[in-house]
């Protein structure tokens, strides 16, 4: 069983700890088995892993919104069991791929609001909250628009205020960036950031491993419904044993200096740490040799 749930890092016990023997669907299929993972306080963890490896099966459970066949899950330090589940719901926020699923209110918002006036929170508390939630989010001009006709991104950002807005310890998404064009994505990616200098954990899945080197601390791979690869960026991506067991392609920043047979120590994951090594060497020997890193990096 792969133990990702080492409780000494920062000498803290975990936010979330989740040991798994195995999830069956009602249909009979393993979604995941053996698995144990953990979140800490100020981290952002990804999940890479290909289609059907068990990424949305396990942050399902990191909510309660699933539950092991055998095992345990853990919420800052809560045995969660079916009594206490709105204990997991209040501390791990859950973001799903279809922003849709989430609305529940006719403007933008109401819906942040929803989740307040659900937990109690007098109405003038729950706005003010709102307002705070939406701006942090950089979505305040969307506050009385429709949301269900809003782009996806703007749901995304809308859908992320929502949980923002019930102050959890941990957020999780399922698949922040899918659907959306780059430039949405990176904004995303951005407010996904600026939640964590708030003070806020965050689990996301992704298949854009770009996105997932450029924000991610800790990248946790999986295949076949079992984590088989927990580590930092660097660790995971110049691992190319371990991608191609998953059957997935490191960052384009990696492709780039492994394929140029790059000796760079320092394991450059995106195209920023790229170039400014090449940065570095063309300062250092006036450019000779890198003249084929001119063009475009992004492929
Ligand atoms: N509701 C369900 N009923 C039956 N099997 C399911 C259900 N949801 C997921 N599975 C199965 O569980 C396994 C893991 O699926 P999961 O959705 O967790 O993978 P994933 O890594 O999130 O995939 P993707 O990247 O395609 O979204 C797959 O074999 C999938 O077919």
């Amino acid at each position: 069983m792969t133990d990702v749930t080492d409780d000494s890092v920062n000498g803290t016990d975990p936010l979330v700890a989740l040991r798994c023997k195995s999830h069956t669907y009602p249909d009979g299929t393993v979604g995941m088995h053996d698995v144990e993972f953990a979140v800490h306080a100020d981290e952002v963890v990804a999940l890479v892993g290909g289609n059907g490896s068990g990424k949305s099966t396990l942050l399902e459970h990191l909510n309660a919104t699933l539950t092991p066949d055998k095992g345990e899950l853990r919420v800052t330090g809560e045995r969660i069991i079916d009594e206490n589940k709105r204990h997991a719901r209040q501390e791990v926020g859950f973001v799903f791929q279809d922003a849709d699923t989430q609305i529940v209110a006719p403007t933008v918002l109401d819906d942040v609001m929803f989740g307040l006036h659900n937990y109690g929170v007098p109405a003038d508390e729950a706005e003010k909250r709102a307002h705070e939630a939406l701006a942090t989010m950089d979505a305040s001009h969307l506050e009385d628009r429709i949301p269900h006709y809003l782009s996806g991104g703007e749901k995304r950002l809308v859908g992320l205020a929502g949980v923002l807005v019930l102050e959890p310890s941990v957020i999780v998404l399922d698949e922040p960036f899918a659907g959306l064009d780059p430039e949405r994505s990176r904004l995303v990616a951005k407010r996904i950031r600026h939640i964590h200098t708030e003070g806020v954990s965050v689990v996301l899945s992704t298949h854009d491993l770009d996105i997932a080197a450029e924000i991610a601390d800790r990248i946790c791979v999986m295949a076949d419904g079992n984590i088989i690869g927990n580590g930092s960026p660097q660790e995971i991506f110049y691992d190319e044993d371990l991608l191609n067991e998953a059957n997935i392609h490191p960052p384009s920043a990696v492709r780039i200096a492994r394929d140029a047979g790059l000796d760079i120590e320092s394991q450059p994951v995106t195209e920023a740490e790229l170039v400014a090594f090449l940065g570095q060497q063309s300062a250092t020997t006036d450019g000779v040799g890198l003249a084929h890193f001119d063009g475009d990096t992004n492929d």
